[in-house]
């Protein structure tokens, strides 16, 4: 998916409220503003041990997406973990949290939206889920699902 050129709005006007759209309002922090991907996703809360184990196996044109319950208390990614997921294959990460490093993170070629930035790190001891239903911004996103990502918004095509 991630050669193919799209655009988030196109997407919506073919496909209407069969797509969700989603409503938060994420910044773009990572060198790929336009990724897309089927979705992988883990949930956690100021934790990012379960985050960082995924974006450690192959990603596989895969994006993962992080419901972080949209605490910006803490950092849940920063240029470590991007740079491994950028060299394991992944196409980006759409975060409901904060990451930090941002000035690194401009630099990697992978897709990085969330909330916001954070120096404070995160507790690593791995609690969390993975594989399972996340929802934000009014969007329900399912593991298998096709998400894209532009410089407008996250969309995602029921699975
Ligand atoms: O290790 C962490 O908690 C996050 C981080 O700073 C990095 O990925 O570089």
């Amino acid at each position: 998916m991630s050669e193919t050129v799209f655009a988030t709005a196109d997407l919506y006007d073919e496909h209407g409220e069969d797509l969700g759209s989603c409503d938060t309002q994420f910044r773009q922090f990572g060198g790929r503003r336009s990724f897309s991907g089927t979705a992988v996703t883990v949930r956690c809360f100021q934790d990012n041990a379960l985050l960082k184990s995924v974006l450690g196996e192959p990603g596989a044109g895969r994006v993962l997406v992080v419901d972080g319950g949209g605490s910006v208390h803490t950092a849940l990614m920063g240029d470590m973990i991007a740079a491994m997921a950028q060299s394991n294959g992944w196409e980006g990460v759409v975060i409901n949290g904060a990451v930090r490093d941002v000035g690194v993170l401009a630099t990697i070629d992978l897709g990085v939206k969330a909330l916001g930035s954070n120096p404070r790190k995160s507790s690593k001891t791995g609690a969390g889920e993975r594989d399972v239903r996340v929802e934000f911004g009014g969007c329900v996103f399912d593991p298998g699902a096709a998400v894209y990502c532009d410089e407008d918004g996250v969309v995602v095509l029921k699975s």
